[in-house]
């Protein structure tokens, strides 16, 4: 099932005289269960894909869709209310609140969507467990590490159980042993359902992906699969397609 269709999707920037084309031309579609990672060289248009995706901006022309319903041209509170509902945010610097609690932190988008707190308890005991954030709950965001920073946000993304995951960089301030738990727990999220669209600079990041879009002067520019190959061949085609990505010309 389609999950998430774009079709033909434009975002041009004006700037005084000038106009800066963001996205020229995407289109593509998310099954839902899938885990699809987006790369691309600085300036490629990866933030302003994800923020259309995000419904934080609108497309200058061309048609996006979750679950069929138009995201294209939806009004301010709407779009609040559906990125509520439907979205789920990781980001690159946690964005946790210092002044609540860990656990508050996770409950904070079911406490405005006015949820029970004690549906919010049920709701969280699973992804605590999944996260191993148990412990971690009645502690303060600057009271724990990074990593588990990173783990208390994708609870927090997780517990109003999203159709779309949207996760930008999500490994980008992490160290390696860090970026290997979260993405290990990217990889148990998908396979209990969790459909997962990532940003990445990081071809290590990407190769836990199914499959990998890479973007380049706001086109798709080239698309991999992972297929039944090992992750480390994924990884190899992922690092080869960077390095011919980086030095050609896309239709210009
Ligand atoms: N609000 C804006 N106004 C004008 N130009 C913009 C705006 N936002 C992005 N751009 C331009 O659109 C292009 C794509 O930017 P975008 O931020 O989407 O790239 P990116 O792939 O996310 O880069 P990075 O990896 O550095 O974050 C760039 O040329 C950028 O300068």
């Amino acid at each position: 099932m389609t999950l998430l269709k774009l079709e033909h999707v434009q975002r041009v920037f004006a700037e005084g005289k000038f106009q800066v084309q963001a996205l020229r031309d995407i289109s593509f579609d998310v099954a839902a269960g899938d885990y699809v990672a987006i790369m691309g060289e600085s300036g490629a248009g990866k933030t302003t894909l994800l923020n259309i995706i995000a419904t934080l901006d609108q497309p200058s022309s061309g048609k996006i869709e979750l679950n069929g319903q138009d995201l294209s041209q939806m009004g301010e509170n709407q779009a609040a209310r559906f990125r509520r509902e439907h979205l789920g945010f990781v980001f690159q610097n946690f964005n946790l609140l210092d002044t609540f609690n860990n656990r508050d932190n996770i409950f904070l988008p079911l406490v405005l969507a006015k949820t029970p707190y004690e549906k919010m308890e049920q709701r969280l005991k699973p992804i605590a467990n999944q996260l191993q954030i148990s412990d971690l709950l009645d502690r303060f965001p600057y009271e724990i590490s990074g990593g588990q920073r990173q783990r208390i946000a994708v609870a927090r993304a997780l517990i109003t159980q999203p159709e779309l995951l949207l996760a930008d960089e999500p490994t980008g301030a992490l160290d390696s042993k860090n970026t290997n738990i979260l993405l290990d727990l990217f990889d148990v999220v998908n396979t209990t359902g969790q459909t997962i669209l990532m940003v990445t600079h990081s071809a290590l990041a990407a190769s836990y992906s199914k499959r990998t879009l890479f973007i380049k002067d706001g086109v798709i520019y080239h698309e991999l699969y992972r297929g039944e190959q090992s992750r480390s061949a994924y990884l190899e085609k992922i690092s080869l397609s960077l390095t011919a990505l980086a030095s050609k010309k896309v239709g210009k």
